[in-house]
């Protein structure tokens, strides 16, 4: 029943996720106000609950409307939802942090590190806005064509606070959505960066037909390196084998929704980021991700093969069929090297 949990929800970021998660927020808070960045998205939504660029097919429900101002989307908002994209996180926090009310919880659903500071998107928000206690984030295999559809999907709420991490999970329960909780904020969220990057490296072997062993491999493989470098973050072990991580990177690496394993096949085909972007006006995670996991492993001297390989394709004008042949001639060392395993 709508507004059992909370009166006013603001999600801020009215793309394909955002639109997806208002729609899940709906079930659970009176109402749901979207800031979008896009005039003709807010009017859309208000008018004829539709997103007429992200997800057109797809009715919103009654009780979420969307502005493009910010000031309106946030008056008396009891809890906000941040999904846009990582490039913009920074500035759109400036935008939020004299609207935010001082305890007002803030989950954040966007998957990156910022360039230059490493931080994760939850440390970027209380950067800018302060009160780190207040800060969630919901990561997991959630494909928003799929939830829009009701498919079943399950994600977990990681917080500093139980309180605020209970609340998220109450707001986003929905009967084919799953939210379970996590005290592990590093971990759900380096986990769900850096999977992006390794969905490229899946979508290149897809689009180099290499077929389904080699895209296991690289699951499996690019698992073990989420792991070291999470870890060497500071993440718990086991997060990396949760829904945000294997279970988001198994949907990332196989579902043709994702973004990143189809850019990663377009690259093949030769198309460039820019023009992968402009043409499917959605936004790659996995591009950005890679430079800054790159950078954080080089820092934190952890061992990422497939993040490399990736950022040298990208960044280095690389060649993909060298990269490839390059990760197959290291020399194989203890499966769980850096994870517990051996060091030879
Ligand atoms: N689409 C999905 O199924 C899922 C996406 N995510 C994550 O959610 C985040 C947002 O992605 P999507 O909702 O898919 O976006 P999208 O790729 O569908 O749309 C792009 C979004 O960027 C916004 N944008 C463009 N320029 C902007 C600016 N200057 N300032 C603020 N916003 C701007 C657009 O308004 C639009 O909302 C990403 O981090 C993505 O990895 C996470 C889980 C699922
Ligand atoms: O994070 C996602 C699914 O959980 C979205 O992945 P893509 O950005 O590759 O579509």
């Amino acid at each position: 029943m709508a507004g059992t949990v909370c009166g006013k929800v603001a999600v801020v970021g009215m793309g394909s996720w955002g639109t997806a998660a208002a729609g899940l927020l709906a079930r659970n808070a009176g109402e749901v106000c979207g800031w979008a960045l896009e005039e003709e998205v807010a009017r859309g939504i208000s008018e004829g609950h539709r997103n007429p660029l992200y997800l057109p097919s797809y009715e919103l429900p009654a009780n979420v409307r969307a502005t493009s101002s910010m000031g309106e989307a946030l008056d008396g908002a009891d809890a906000v939802v941040v999904v846009v994209p990582s490039a913009f996180m920074r500035p759109t926090a400036e935008r939020l942090a004299p609207l935010l009310g001082d305890d007002v919880p803030v989950c954040v659903l966007t998957k990156g590190v910022e360039p230059g500071t490493m931080m994760l998107m939850t440390q970027v928000v209380a950067d800018v806005c302060g009160g780190p206690g207040r800060m969630a984030c919901l990561s997991g295999p959630t494909h928003a064509e799929e939830i829009c559809q009701g498919k079943p999907a399950a994600a977990v709420v990681a917080a500093a606070s139980d309180a605020v991490a209970d609340l998220f999970r109450s707001l986003f329960i929905a009967p084919s959505f799953r939210a379970y909780v996590s005290s592990d904020m590093v971990g759900v969220e380096a986990c769900g960066a850096v999977k992006n990057v390794v969905a490229i490296a899946c979508g290149i072997a897809r689009g180099l037909e290499l077929g389904d062993n080699t895209s296991a491999v690289l699951m499996t493989r690019g698992l073990a390196e989420i792991g070291r470098l999470a870890c060497a973050m500071g993440a718990e072990p086991m997060t990396c084998m949760g829904l945000a991580g294997m279970g988001d990177l198994a949907t990332t690496c196989m579902s043709p929704h994702s973004r990143n394993r189809t850019f990663g096949a377009a690259l093949v085909a030769g198309e460039t980021l820019d023009e992968y972007q402009a043409r499917t006006r959605m936004v790659v995670e996995g591009a950005a991700a890679a430079r800054s996991a790159h950078e954080l492993a080089g820092r934190l001297g952890v061992d990422a093969p497939i993040v490399a390989a990736v950022h040298a394709v990208l960044y280095d004008h690389a060649p993909l069929q060298g990269e490839m042949r390059r990760l197959l001639d290291r020399m194989p060392y203890d499966e769980f090297y850096g994870l517990g395993g051996d060091a030879r």
